[in-house]
């Protein structure tokens, strides 16, 4: 394999497939011994390196066209082998053939079986050779470069660097056998775009490019080779007009992306065909040109195998493919080994390997080692999530345990005040909270057919239930509306909690209440009342009803009174007595309507109350 690099002509090949539709009427005079094409109705002869009629195998394109750009690439220099032609023309059934295995077996898996036979002897013969093979597959679909080994259809970008070509985003795969490889090459295929048109039942839409990617390390004497070839095979999709597919719609547009990339190649090629060493030329224009830019004129040897029709229907097809064909050969690639060669010394470089054989021991045991201390600690961390858990259950038992007994606590402590009353019957509907309990006895003070309703800045009041009069401690409030009885406040600082429980704190304010006729009966604190009226029954004499009355300590804060169904030989002067000592109350008799005219005349003898004071005499009914 010569390591010197020479300019040398693109390889142009042309492979004439079998009369398309059936038909035999060849419009071309095919001459493979002198590798010359003359097509008839336009008086053209073409002469290529090599010309392969229907009847050539498979087999023998291979060995003439592709077997020698292997050996190259096996050598150190970079290979493309290119299928250019009309749509249904034969390019996939050369790259790829029919099947896998088999006579049919297309270009793209001979050269891998024969890359494998060479490398596999190689290693056989030479325990120090090493090698790495990687392969990608890319296609540039409506402009854009897409990866076939990645099935989400995962776009990569083309870029250059220097000489270099980069394709970003791209998978690589290392492949170590021909079975491996082959498995990639399918699953690319099976990813590439095609579709059914009238000139092929399955035609490529896209231009597809599998590549190789090979570094071989040998050593000779005391320098060590390390070469990097590339080979690329470039199955492009088919020109195609318009007339003869009658595309529409997608396939249309996808036939004019095809065409346009096709275009830009033949310019490109032509271009290069005509011009100066060093010209310059627009690659990057299109992904096509960009990717192949070292197989077109540049560090590769390239062979082109254009496929032609030879039915007369795609004479003008055909003849421009020939023409294309006739460009390429006269563009020159120079093909150079991609070499590195490094002086390191063979012995340092077995005790090196020697070294890190022991480094890769050591570093296994301590991976072994590193893997057993994780088990364990995974087993460790396991187990102290299932305390961690067992412990959370029992801080919440416990929590719950506390809370219930702090609300115990709390409870009692309010229950020693007097004036102060746990509700445990408040409920919450239509947005507001309410008591509802007919009968119902706070702090002494008794409540009939009446309810109570909370206000939103929890103030308890009580209203008449149903229409009926209400009764406070037996007396009847008819015209009770709403009558503030009691501030509300809520134990515990978070009411939302304790409300769920219904626990409310009621604490005893003054209570004005309004009796029958409307007067107010206005009492310092409820329970005294509680206690007078157990004092004034009817069952008791009303002479010592009033003595009694004067006898009792004054209460300095009791605004008003009522007594009811006051009978005759009540002492209304001692009574007086009781109003004179108690400085601030008001009063209303009522007298059955025997004694009321006598009560009425002594009242009027007696002195009136200061102003702001009253006291009432009425009929008892
Ligand atoms: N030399 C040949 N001998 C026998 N059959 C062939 C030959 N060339 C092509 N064919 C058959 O013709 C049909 C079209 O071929 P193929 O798909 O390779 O065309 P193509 O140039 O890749 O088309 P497109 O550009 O539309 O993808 C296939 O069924 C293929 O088997």
């Amino acid at each position: 394999m010569d390591a010197l690099s020479k300019k040398v002509p693109i390889k142009t090949v042309a492979r004439v497939r079998p009369c398309f539709n059936g038909t035999n009427q060849s419009s071309l005079i095919i001459d493979s011994i002198k590798s010359t094409i003359i097509v008839n109705s336009k008086n053209k002869e073409y002469h290529l390196d090599n010309v392969f009629d229907e009847n050539a195998t498979p087999e023998t394109l291979y060995e003439t066209i592709a077997q020698p750009i292997v050996d190259e690439v096996l050598g150190g220099k970079n290979g493309t082998i290119f299928a250019y032609g009309q749509t249904g023309s034969g390019k996939t059934y050369t790259m790829n053939g029919n099947k896998v295995n088999g006579k049919t077996r297309g270009i793209i898996v001979r050269s891998i079986d024969s890359i494998f036979e060479y490398l596999n002897a190689r290693l056989k013969n030479d325990p120090q050779f090493k090698f790495s093979l990687k392969c990608s597959y890319i296609e540039v679909y409506k402009k854009r470069a897409f990866d076939l080994l990645q099935t989400d259809g995962a776009t990569v970008n083309i870029l250059s660097s220097g000489e270099q070509i980069i394709i970003e985003g791209a998978a690589e795969f290392v492949v170590t056998s021909i079975e491996e490889c082959l498995r990639h090459l399918q699953n690319g295929w099976k990813n590439r775009k095609t579709a059914k048109t009238s000139m092929n039942r399955e035609s490529s839409r896209s231009h597809a490019i599998f590549m190789l990617t090979l570094v071989t390390e040998e050593i000779n004497g005391t320098f060590v080779n390390l070469r990097t070839s590339c080979l690329n095979f470039v199955d492009l999709a088919g020109s195609e007009r318009q007339s003869q597919t009658n595309n529409t719609g997608e396939r249309l547009k996808e036939a004019g992306c095809i065409n346009q990339d096709l275009l830009f190649l033949s310019t490109v090629i032509r271009i290069k065909s005509t011009a100066k060493e060093g010209a310059f030329i627009q690659y990057r224009n299109c992904s096509l040109t960009h990717l192949l830019r070292d197989s077109l004129g540049g560090n590769s040897i390239t062979a082109v195998i254009v496929t032609i029709h030879q039915n007369l229907e795609f004479v003008n097809d055909t003849d421009s493919t020939l023409n294309f064909a006739k460009n390429c050969k006269k563009v020159k690639n120079e093909a150079k080994v991609n070499e590195a060669v490094s002086t390191k010394d063979v012995e340092e470089w077995k005790a090196e390997i020697q070294r890190a054989k022991e480094d890769k021991s050591s570093l296994m045991e301590e991976i072994q080692q590193l893997k057993e201390e994780k088990e364990q600690m995974e087993k460790r961390q396991r187990e102290n999530e299932d305390r961690i858990l067992k412990l959370q259950n029992e801080k919440k038992t416990l929590k719950a345990e506390v809370e219930n007994a702090t609300r115990k606590l709390e409870l009692m402590e309010f229950e020693k005040h007097e004036n102060v009353l746990l509700v445990e019957s408040l409920c919450y509907s239509n947005g507001e909270w309410s008591v509802w309990d007919p009968g119902y006895k706070i702090f002494g003070i008794s409540f009939e057919h009446s309810g109570f309703q909370i206000s939103p800045q929890w103030e308890l009041f009580l209203a008449n239930h149903q229409n009926l009069s209400s009764v406070v401690n037996r007396i009847t409030c008819s015209n009770l509306k709403v009558l503030k009885l009691f501030e509300i406040t809520i134990p515990f600082s978070d009411y939302k909690k304790w409300t769920g429980n219904k626990i409310f704190l009621l604490r005893l304010v003054d209570v004005i209440v309004n009796d029958e006729n409307g007067i107010k009966v206005g009492i310092d604190k409820l329970w005294n009342v509680e206690y007078l009226s157990h004092k004034f029954t009817d069952n008791e004499s009303v002479h010592e009803m009033a003595q009694k009355l004067v006898e009792l300590e004054p209460f300095p804060n009791l605004l008003s009174l009522g007594l009811l169904n006051v009978q005759d030989g009540f002492d209304l002067q001692a009574f007086y007595q009781f109003l004179k000592k108690n400085t601030k109350v008001s009063c209303t008799l009522k007298c059955s309507k025997k004694s009321l005219k006598q009560m009425k005349e002594t009242h009027k003898k007696m002195p009136q109350l200061p102003t702001g004071r009253h006291f009432h005499i009425v009929e008892y009914k």
